[in-house]
């Protein structure tokens, strides 16, 4: 079998069409901007590239977009107090610490002192807590965009067996907490899981999200299983450049799966969707207006 690849880009085109059109309905009907605040700590060239397309794709849906960068060697008191602003801001709906903060920063203390209704990664407890119980909340990015894949190219999950591989708190965990809201039987896997590769092979789903670049070989996927890479790894090619590899070995995996999402131009792109559809969705449930169908869990 060869598995039909799962565009994420375009899908990530479709939503940022979607989040565009209520965004425009906001401002007619409600003279609604909503506003994403982005705080950066420190200068990691990643970051500041991720920052910069978060901007600019933030601006092109109608939105505000604020960005502070703040020096490496902010300290606590100041970088709290900026989130005490920005959450006491009523034209900033959505507030996103990009992470990891620099060593001397608590990074769950911040994460924490964001208003749960601003807080558009999903990170803060309250919002873990929602998600964890079936109640409404802000869901992570990333994993909010691998559900949407997933109910798009499945329609109805219930039933299916999913493997989650990684129990990070931003992707691993809440993954979990979705696809087990979707009805599937829920496996995460990680580092200490005894014989990984047979509990791989027993997944219908499987949600790759360790941060080892293609860890996951061909042999470990059931025949027409739906395969989701989190992983965005930079590695050294042979001839000195690097190149974008996922957490799968997507030659491999690609030859025996139903479905696939390939490195770069799968999850990646539908993070970035997902922080709009979700401040959208913030800057909806804080004003009372309803809020649109199918851009959150
Ligand atoms: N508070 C917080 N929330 C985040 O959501 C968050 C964060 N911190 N820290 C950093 C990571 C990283 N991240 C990415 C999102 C999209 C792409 C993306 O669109 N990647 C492109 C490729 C980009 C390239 O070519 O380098 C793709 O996969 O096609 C990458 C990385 C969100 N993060």
């Amino acid at each position: 079998m060869t598995a039909q690849v799962i565009d994420g880009k375009a899908f990530a085109a479709e939503v940022r069409g979607k989040v565009a059109e209520h965004v425009k309905r906001l401002k007619d009907k409600h003279d609604l901007v909503p506003g994403l605040a982005v705080v950066l700590v420190g200068e990691d060239p990643a970051s500041q590239v991720y920052v910069r397309s978060k901007g600019k794709q933030t601006t092109e849906v109608g939105m505000k977009s604020v960005e502070h960068k703040l020096d490496v060697d902010t300290s606590e008191a100041d970088l709290l107090a900026l989130i005490d602003k920005l959450n006491k801001d009523e034209s900033i709906h959505g507030i996103l610490v990009q992470l990891p903060l620099p060593k001397h920063l608590d990074e769950d203390l911040v994460i924490n002192s964001i208003d749960p209704a601003k807080d558009v990664d999903g990170f803060h407890i309250s919002n873990v807590g929602l998600l964890g119980t079936g109640q409404k909340s802000m869901v992570p990015c990333t994993p909010l965009g691998c559900l949407m894949m997933l109910r798009e190219h499945h329609g109805s999950l219930s039933g299916m067996d999913a493997v989650v591989i990684g129990r990070s708190n931003i992707v691993g965990k809440p993954m979990a907490q979705l696809l087990l809201g979707d009805s599937c039987t829920v496996t995460i896997a990680h580092s200490r899981t005894k014989d990984l590769a047979d509990v791989v092979r027993r997944a219908d789903i499987v949600v790759a999200a360790v941060g080892r670049p293609e860890m996951v070989p061909g042999d470990w996927i059931k025949e027409g299983a739906t395969v989701i890479d989190v992983g965005i790894n930079r590695i050294e090619k042979d001839d000195g450049k690097t190149k974008l590899v996922g957490d799968v070995d997507y030659a491999s995996c690609e030859e025996r799966a139903g479905a696939i999402t390939p490195v770069p131009g799968g999850v990646g792109p539908m993070t970035i969707a997902c922080l709009l559809a979700n401040t959208l969705t913030a800057a909806c449930r804080a004003n009372g207006i309803e809020e649109p169908e199918g851009l959150t869990a």
